[in-house]
This record gives C-alpha cells, sequence and structure tokens, in this order.
C-alpha cells in the first residue's frame, strides 16, 4: 500500500484522473471501476475535461460500476447509476456495451452478481478498481463484518450507511440492501486506488490504514494490499501516524 498525501482536494482529484489517464494509456482496453458518492466528483470532472481534450480515451475500455442501492436504477436520482451518468458517461462517447453496472431491480439479484463475476473474469480480471470510503470503513457496499474473500454479493446495509446515505437524495429514502463488488474483487484489482478527502473522514482513514486488520473495518483490507494506491488530501490524512 503506498499512501500520497496531497495539499488540497482538488490536487488529490487531479492526481486520481492522472492516474486513470495512465492506465488508459498503458492500456486502452482496461477494465476499471468506478465509485459514485462525494468522493469522485472531482476526479470525474477532470476526467471528463481530459477525454475532451484527447487527454484520455475511454473508447476501448470498459467501465464497471462498483454498487448501488437495491431497487434503484438511472432514473432514480440519488442511485449510482444516475450519479455516473449524469456526472461521467453523458459527457464521454461510451459505447454502451462496454458500461457494466448491476440491475439492482433484477428480480434475481445473486443471478446479477454472477453475472458481474462472471463477466470480470472472463475478461481478464480488473485492471484498476477505485473506491471511495464510508464513514464506517466501508468499501462499495461492503459493510463492517463482510468477509474479505467475497466477490460481488448482496449486503444489509449498517444504520450509518443509510443515514449517511439520504445526502445523495432529494428527500428521505428508504435504504435497506445494497448490491456491490467485494473485498476479493478488490485484493486481485493489477491496482486498487483509494480516494479520500475531508477531515470527517480522517478517523476512518487512521482505523483503516494504521490500525487492526480486520472485517469490522472493511477498508483495513488495504493493509494487506502491495499494489494498493491511496490518495488522501490534508483534511482525510489529519489523523495518519508517521507518513512521509
Ligand atoms: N455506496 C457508496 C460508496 O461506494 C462510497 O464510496 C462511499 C463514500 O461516499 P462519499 O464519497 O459520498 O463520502 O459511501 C457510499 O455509501
Amino acid at each position: 500500500m503506498k499512501i500520497s498525501i496531497y495539499p488540497t482536494t482538488d490536487d488529490m482529484s487531479k492526481a486520481a484522473a492522472d492516474l486513470v489517464a495512465v492506465q488508459l494509456a498503458e492500456k486502452p482496453t482496461s477494465l476499471i471501476v468506478f465509485p459514485s458518492g462525494e468522493s469522485p466528483s472531482g476526479m470525474l470532472k477532470y476526467l471528463v475535461e481530459y477525454a475532451k481534450e484527447d487527454k484520455a480515451d475511454f473508447s476501448q475500455c470498459t467501465i464497471i460500476g462498483l454498487d448501488e442501492w437495491v431497487g434503484m436504477d438511472e432514473r432514480d436520482y440519488g442511485s449510482c447509476k444516475h450519479y455516473l451518468h449524469t456526472n461521467f458517461f453523458n459527457h464521454l462517447d461510451l459505447d454502451p456495451e462496454r458500461v457494466v453496472m448491476f440491475d439492482a431491480k433484477a428480480e434475481d439479484l445473486e443471478g446479477e452478481c454472477e453475472r458481474i463475476n462472471t463477466f470480470i473474469a472472463e475478461h481478464g480480471g480488473l485492471d484498476m478498481m477505485i473506491v471511495g470510503i464510508g464513514m464506517n470503513g466501508h468499501l462499495g457496499l461492503n459493510e463492517p463484518g463482510t468477509p474479505f474473500d467475497l466477490y460481488a454479493h448482496l449486503s444489509e446495509l449498517a444504520p450509518i450507511t443509510v443515514e449517511v446515505g439520504q445526502k445523495y437524495f432529494k428527500q428521505t429514502t428508504a435504504l435497506t440492501q445494497g448490491i456491490t463488488l467485494g473485498l476479493k474483487h478488490l485484493s486481485e484489482a493489477k491496482m486498487a486506488v483509494l480516494i479520500a478527502s475531508g477531515e470527517k473522514k480522517a478517523t476512518i482513514i487512521a482505523d483503516s490504514l494504521q490500525g487492526h486488520i480486520s472485517p469490522d473495518v472493511p477498508a483495513s483490507i488495504l493493509q494487506n494490499i502491495a499494489q494498493a494506491r491511496i490518495l488522501l488530501d490534508k483534511g482525510a490524512a489529519s489523523k495518519l501516524e508517521h507518513v512521509s
């Protein structure tokens, strides 16, 4: 795991976008996982800019969505799909076949997990998996207690996830389950990237990166991942000890 700390959120976002641009230049057909939420918004803005300036070419890569609230699709404001369509896909000239996301409205949600697992396995595995971090250390919707060796699965949302998750919606919304890529995907990805910003994430970042490694703090798995890149702004890094 390599930790990089940037003076501002904008610097962190640009560094994350640069990692993606380099990945695409080195392997145009990369399979890349993108998260939704507040954390990636600056990075996505830079990537849209890079695509317009021909500094990043998304035409041959495949984008995989990290997670989704069960029962929602792109028509639901606040869903992960809605977020990624609005902030990212709608600004890029993407072949829809190269965008692979959970159908969180499917009748057979277990089958949906299998579909995504099979797609990833049959396409040679993930080249890059970018994640944000929840206030309880969740990655994607891998909540505390999730075994490290799971691929895509359904999850019961923790109360804090339901509470914090309201920020994505215009009105109070019932959230109960998530569908998400697993931590096994993260440990097997050729590059795992965590982005986190703001002082509110400082405690969970310190617990995750310098605390005990345990499924109780899902993001602590990053300590076991040699190919993990951790991108933080000063606020998110403010409770870490001895990082040069
Ligand atoms: N399901 C999402 C995660 O995929 C996201 O990475 C995380 C952090 O969100 P934010 O970046 O808005 O802080 O929590 C949400 O619950």
